[in-house]
């Protein structure tokens, strides 16, 4: 048998479906607000916005973050309405979500900006809303998003209480000294208890009781109330239009007729058409040809002004030119470039090759400009003899490489090959061969097929994650045993209230990214959550397991695992194969193997012609 690339991509089509979510309709989007208006009737060619009545003291810029599924979005169509941004109409569902995997699971997987116009007590607010993600896998855009904000809105469902991304979010906001607006959301809920919610906020995160504002994003109760809390609460950002130009690119997309299109913070100064202005970043000088605020779509303005948020397209070319965490400052003016991002960590490694070889360049051009709106991923040039050239990638975790998977389909039409995900293992080299080879002692494998032997290694590592789960407290046993089934080593357990409990444990990276949290939703019944931070390296027993395919290794199908784990995963693997390879017209033996020794095997019987 022929392996086929398809072959391959076992893995990928083994995993679980993805959450089915019905496609949501478009909304319709007319405006009614007075800026709405403004925006809608000038239309893009008429009048432009006047950003100059807003000065910094009338800006608020702010996020609205949360554990997945806590109402994040359906708050942001209910402030857009409120505001006049969008027409109220039943229709509005999550409408900053606009990417269609995003419409398609039901999930956010991408920060959108929108600016919004209130009037309060008399005076015209300008305020900047950031609807983030809320799984572990897009926090990267959350901490990207609290750099361009003053305070957030944390959403906390009133049925389910804090979870695991809750406590996350609250310490990225928290350590970002950013105001924090607690609001308790789905109170319109049967089964709704904001009183026990807000003993929990207090409890874990000293937030007073009566700060808490209680709402039905679902019904719009209380959606006031938050935009009063908003412009009460969140400061201003200090920034001095008077200041030479200073600009922070914190996201960017690549449009086929426009080329890239930067969303800006301005902390400093101003901007406008035909500014020349120049990235701290590569050095290059650009014309700025547009600039403008999102209503959510782009709205050009005359200028944008310290302290606004908005987007500009400047004749940027090519998708490196835009980096995300770039300065912009004004030509022959230069400032000190702000301190950009902390570029994310990679946590699982995959191979991806496009099905066909003469698709390599069109993938190649889709992968660049992919990866300028999601900087998170990291491309690595890399060959296989079956797959021939293609990439390593390197994603936050599984559900971010499945999502940029289906980005890559829709979006760029394009169709790939995955391999099997690994994560980032270490070796210390004692080989002085090797150790020049390297140019280092110690090594980083991302790729199977890099495994460096046992007797020029003097120890090899594992990555580990600080993982946090909140439980209701009857399942705190099956749980424990989980962990322990996973090599975790437990940190700490603490009750947030009579009936729920917040367990830390240790864990081999390895030993959550595929299926933990599919395990642990089960043994809960759904109730259970899970995030995790990177906690460094840690020494581990590891091997490489080879897959036989009739006695034949594939290369693209070794894996690393745990010396413990060796049978049980060359078992899985084996048995999964056997399920996933197409049946041929004689027999095939799928083997694990471990150095000579052989330690799984399945055999596929040979299919009759006639079947
Ligand atoms: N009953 C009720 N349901 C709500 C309320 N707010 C949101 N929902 C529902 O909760 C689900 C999740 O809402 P979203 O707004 O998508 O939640 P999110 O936090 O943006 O989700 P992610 O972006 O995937 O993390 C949807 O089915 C909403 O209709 C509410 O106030 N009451």
């Amino acid at each position: 048998m022929a392996l086929t690339g398809r072959t391959v991509s076992w893995w990928v089509r083994l995993r679980r479906p993805c959450p089915a979510a019905a496609l949501r309709g478009p909304a319709v989007w007319l405006p009614t607000g007075l800026a709405a208006c403004q925006r809608f009737y000038s239309g893009r060619d008429k009048e432009k916005i006047d950003m100059s009545a807003y000065p910094v003291e009338s800006i608020r810029n702010f996020s609205i973050i949360a554990h997945v599924d806590h109402g994040k979005s359906t708050l942001a169509d209910r402030l857009l309405e409120i505001t006049g941004t969008i027409a109220k109409t039943d229709r509005n569902k999550q409408v900053l979500d606009k990417l269609q995997v995003e419409r398609e699971r039901g999930i956010t997987v991408k920060a959108q900006s929108a600016s919004l116009f209130y009037n309060y007590k008399g005076v015209n607010y300008l305020l900047n809303l950031i609807d983030t993600p809320g799984h572990v896998d897009f926090n990267y855009e959350v901490s990207r998003s609290l750099s361009a904000c003053q305070g957030v809105l944390l959403v906390v469902d009133a049925n389910e209480g804090i979870q695991a991304q809750t406590v996350a979010n609250f310490y990225l906001a928290f350590e970002a000294q950013l105001e924090i607006i607690p609001v308790i959301n789905k109170i319109d809920l049967k089964n709704a208890d904001p009183e026990r919610v807000e003993k929990q906020l207090e409890k874990l995160f000293d937030i007073p009781v009566d700060e808490c504002i209680r709402i039905s994003a679902k019904q719009g109760t209380n959606i006031e109330k938050v935009l009063e809390k908003v412009i009460e609460k969140i400061p201003p950002p200090q920034f001095n239009t008077t200041d030479p130009l200073k600009a922070l690119v914190f996201d960017s997309t690549f449009d086929h007729y426009r080329g890239v299109i930067a969303n800006i913070a301005i902390f400093g100064g101003e901007i406008q058409k035909g500014h020349k202005i120049v990235s701290a970043y590569s050095n290059k000088r650009y014309e700025v040809n547009e600039v403008g605020i999102l209503t959510p779509d782009e709205q050009p303005t005359h200028k944008l002004y310290a302290g606004q948020v908005g987007y500009l397209i400047a004749g940027m070319k090519e998708v490196t030119e835009a980096q995300i965490g770039d300065t912009l400052f004004m030509y022959k003016q230069p400032v000190e470039p702000l301190p950009g991002f902390k570029s994310a960590k990679p946590m699982v490694f995959a191979g991806m090759y496009p099905v066909d070889q003469t698709e390599y360049n069109n993938l190649k051009s889709a992968l660049e400009r992919l990866t300028l709106n999601d900087s998170s991923v990291t491309v690595h040039r890399d060959s296989s003899l079956a797959l021939g050239a293609g990439w390593r990638l390197g994603f936050l975790g599984l559900l971010h490489m499945e999502v940029f998977n289906q980005r890559l389909e829709q979006e760029y039409n394009t169709s790939v090959i995955l391999t099997a995900p690994t994560v980032p293992y270490k070796a210390v080299l004692s080989s002085a061969k090797l150790i020049k080879e390297y140019g280092n002692s110690e090594i980083t494998i991302i790729n199977p097929a890099q495994f460096p032997d046992k007797h020029s290694v003097s120890e090899y590592l594992e990555p580990t994650v600080l993982g946090t789960i909140v439980t209701p407290q009857e399942y705190i046993g099956k749980i424990i045993v989980l962990c322990q089934d996973r090599r975790a080593v437990q940190k700490e357990m603490l009750y947030i209230d009579e009936h729920r409990v917040m367990l830390k444990y240790l864990f081999p990276l390895n030993e959550i990214v595929v299926d933990f949290y599919d395990a642990l939703k089960s043994l809960s019944s759904g109730y259970a959550s899970f995030d995790y931070e990177d906690a460094g390296y840690q020494a581990a027993d590891l091997i490489k397991m080879d897959i036989l395919i009739n006695g034949n290794p594939i290369e693209e199908l070794a894996t690393i695992t745990h010396n413990d784990k060796a049978y049980a995963t060359g078992k899985f693997m084996c048995e999964r194969l056997k399920d996933a390879i197409p049946r041929q017209l004689f027999e095939i033996a799928i083997q694990a193997a471990i150095g000579k020794k052989i330690i799984a095997r399945e055999t596929m019987v040979e299919t009759l012609q006639e079947e």
